[in-house]
């Protein structure tokens, strides 16, 4: 992929890549496109022998990700892959790379942004920053890394929480909680994650990637888990219950998810 429409890609400063979602008019959400050029960007910095660290992070102070972007999705989303968008491709080359990833959030990291940051090895947020899951408020669920992972992170109780209710918590509750390994004052979060990826760079390159692969075998069963739920949910995505919620998003009213139970 030669030029990039929905994402920046920066080496910025040297040795660390940064990886923009470039939608803040969407709050960015990312539609096939952004997540296949994710995808390529992932690969290019993932193997890059120049690059140390890799950040993600959404332009403008908004949002980081606010995940799939509801005007792009009817039922399925608007590309290749199980439901629509080739989500699971960039979940696990996240994973995959070996390198470390450091999600950068200035804003709300919701729904699959949350799933975003969450599969990073390190969270950065500035004191703006709100986490939540809001899969059942909008006909979703990201049956995978998105709530098995997810109850890794922060306990079986407090993921069900976050699916469950679709909550919003700030960064100081996702600090305690342990979602995000520091909390700064929004102004300084760029110096924050230079300083962390200048601490980065200084440690063994083989080391980190073998620490980072051997924290992922533990979890790799959810990979699987992952792409039997994906199966599922593109089913779901063609029923009416699960189009009102996207529906109601965009039409900004209270979903009616109730009126399509079958009796
Ligand atoms: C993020 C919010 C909590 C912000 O609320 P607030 O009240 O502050 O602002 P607005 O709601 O008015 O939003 C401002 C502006 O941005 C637009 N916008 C925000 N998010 C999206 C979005 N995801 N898609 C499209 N547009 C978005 C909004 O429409 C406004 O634009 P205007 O032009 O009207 O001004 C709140 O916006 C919010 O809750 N957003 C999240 C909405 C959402 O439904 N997200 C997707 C959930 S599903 C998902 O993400 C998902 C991801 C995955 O990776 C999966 C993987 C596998 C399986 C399933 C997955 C999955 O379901």
């Amino acid at each position: 992929m030669s030029t990039y429409k929905e994402i920046i890609y920066e080496v910025r400063p040297a040795a660390v890549a940064r990886i923009t979602i470039n939608r803040p008019d969407r709050y960015n959400a990312f539609n096939a496109r952004a997540v296949e050029e994710m995808i390529d960007a992932f690969h290019r910095a993932g193997w890059d022998r120049d690059i140390g660290v890799i950040v993600l992070t959404g332009a403008g102070d908004k949002a980081f990700c606010t995940g799939g972007d509801q005007t792009a999705h009817d039922g399925q989303y608007d590309g290749r892959g199980t439901i629509g968008l080739p989500i699971e491709e960039l979940q696990s080359v996240i994973r995959d790379v070996p390198k470390p990833v450091i999600a950068r959030v200035a804003g709300y990291a919701i729904g699959g942004g949350n799933v975003l940051a969450t599969l990073c090895d390190l969270t950065i947020a500035s004191d703006k920053a709100q986490f939540g899951q809001v899969g059942p408020k909008v006909g979703s669920v990201d049956p995978g890394f998105g709530t098995a992972y997810l109850a890794r992170v922060v306990g079986e109780k407090k993921a069900r929480e976050f699916w469950y209710m679709c909550r919003r918590y700030s960064a100081a509750e996702a600090l305690q909680m342990g979602l995000v390994n520091a909390v700064v004052p929004h102004d300084e979060i760029d110096a924050e994650v230079d300083r962390w990826c200048a601490e980065l760079l200084q440690r063994s390159p083989t080391a980190l990637a073998l620490a980072k692969r051997s924290f992922n075998a533990d979890t790799e069963s959810i990979r699987g888990i992952a792409s039997m739920g994906m199966q599922t949910l593109s089913l779901f995505y063609d029923t009416p219950e699960s189009k009102e919620g996207g529906d109601a998003f965009r039409e900004k009213r209270t979903p009616e998810f109730r009126r399509f139970i079958s009796k």
